[in-house]
């Protein structure tokens, strides 16, 4: 049996964390959880799994919890973060809260060796540097819930790193793959929100249709698989059936494939390095599909794929501040207040305006995080 500690429970990766322990109660328990502030999805949750530790963003939240379930244990601040995922008798953390506010807790879980199921890709965009050198120097292998990076993960199984040629990343190109760059000057919200292929949070959905969900994956694999970016292609890849791919050095490609359902790539990481059943999902029937389509990436009509790739090799603060000021634009707009293309301007200008820090500690990370947000919002005043 192994105890689950899950940050982001009442989210879209939270909640499929969750059916996934409910099929398999012999293997997996809901031993800790933290969300925000969203009550209403989190009580129907404590009423199942009953986990004895809750963690919330705030004292509000805390004390309406209290409310209904006086004798549970409730933590309030970021810090709840941190201390649910070094608890003993945690034996997994997923982490699946959204943004970087999941850094620390990574790191956390880290030194205290736990098995870290990785969804939340800004942890490793803003400092995959130090996440990385964590878990090398405590021995703690990191198994990556985003389904491009667990293709690749599933990919290299028993391969040779220096095997290794190209890292072929998919995208599905999101809501507006179809669409010209004069199209996007006057799309909504709702159809940004539109996905294609795969329900999600609403954050990771606009990503998708700015494309920075892509470049934020490119600086995802860079650190978790140790490649160079210029071995790091994205090919666009409309059905989302092919997850990833590796090539190798004598032309072999290895891909992992299936139907588009992210309760395959979380199951992977909780039960590593064993495989189990999943009879709920929908099995791939390639002859039902037919067709498979592929094209070239144009990094012109995506830009935000583009700066993620300078940021990327820039490297040191400058992958922080291509995050932070893409959370608070995606966020901007989430809430209306800026148009679609306005948000690859404000990330534009704000690398524009950074000058690099190589090799930031923790400290600087998080001050340069927290400066990033404040100067996006001040250029709306
Ligand atoms: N959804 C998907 O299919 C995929 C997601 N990912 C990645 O996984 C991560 C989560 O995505 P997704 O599930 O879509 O996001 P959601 O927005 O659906 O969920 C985010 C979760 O994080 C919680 N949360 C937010 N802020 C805090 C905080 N300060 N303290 C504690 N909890 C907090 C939210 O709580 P509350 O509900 O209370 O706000 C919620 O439970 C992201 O990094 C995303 O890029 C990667 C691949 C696929
Ligand atoms: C399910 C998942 O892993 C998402 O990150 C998904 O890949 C989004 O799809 P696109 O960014 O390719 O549109
Ligand atoms: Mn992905």
């Amino acid at each position: 049996m192994k105890n689950i500690s899950l940050l982001g429970a009442t989210g879209s990766i939270g909640l499929q964390t969750l059916e996934v322990i409910r099929e398999h109660p012999q293997e997996f328990s809901l031993y800790a959880m933290a969300f925000g502030k969203n009550i209403e999805k989190a009580l129907p949750i404590i009423k199942e799994f009953k986990p004895s530790l809750v963690a919330v963003s705030d004292e509000q939240s805390r004390r309406a919890l209290l409310a209904e379930h006086p004798r549970l244990e409730v933590i309030a601040g970021n810090e709840g973060l941190e201390v649910i995922s070094i608890e003993p008798a945690v034996d997994v953390v997923v982490n699946a809260v959204m943004g970087s506010v999941g850094l620390q807790a990574t790191l956390k879980a880290i030194e205290a060796k736990k098995q870290v199921a990785l969804a939340n890709k800004e942890t490793l965009v803003t400092a995959g540097h130090l996440v990385m050198e964590k878990a090398k120097k405590h021995g703690v292998e990191l198994l990556p819930v985003d389904s491009e990076h667990s293709a690749i993960f599933q990919s290299l199984n028993g391969e040779a790193r220096n095997d290794i040629r190209k890292i072929l990343l998919t995208a599905s190109g999101g809501s507006f793959r179809d669409k010209s760059r004069q199209d996007l000057a006057d799309v909504t919200l709702d159809d940004a929100l539109k996905h294609p292929n795969w329900s999600m949070g609403a954050k990771i959905t606009i990503d998708s249709a700015t494309m920075m969900n892509k470049g934020l994956e490119v600086i995802e694999a860079h650190w978790l698989f140790d490649v160079p970016y210029e071995e790091i292609d994205v090919v666009l890849h409309k059905e989302s059936v092919i997850h990833s791919m590796v090539e190798y050095k004598d032309n072999s490609v290895i891909a992992q494939l299936g139907t588009p359902d992210m309760r395959v790539p979380i199951q992977y990481a909780l039960a590593y390095p064993s495989r189990l059943e999943l009879p709920k999902s929908k099995r791939l029937d390639l002859i039902e599909i037919g067709k498979l389509h592929f094209s070239e990436m144009d990094q012109q009509r995506f830009p935000c794929l583009r700066m993620a790739y300078d940021a990327g090799k820039e490297g040191g603060t400058m992958t922080t501040v291509l995050n932070a000021a893409n959370e608070i634009a995606v966020e901007m707009f989430l809430t209306g207040r800026i148009s679609f293309l306005e948000i690859e301007e404000l990330i534009q200008r704000a690398m524009d305006k950074h000058e690099t820090i190589s090799r930031p500690d923790l400290g600087t990370i998080l001050e340069v995080d927290h400066q990033t947000r404040t100067k996006v919002l001040s250029y709306l005043d």
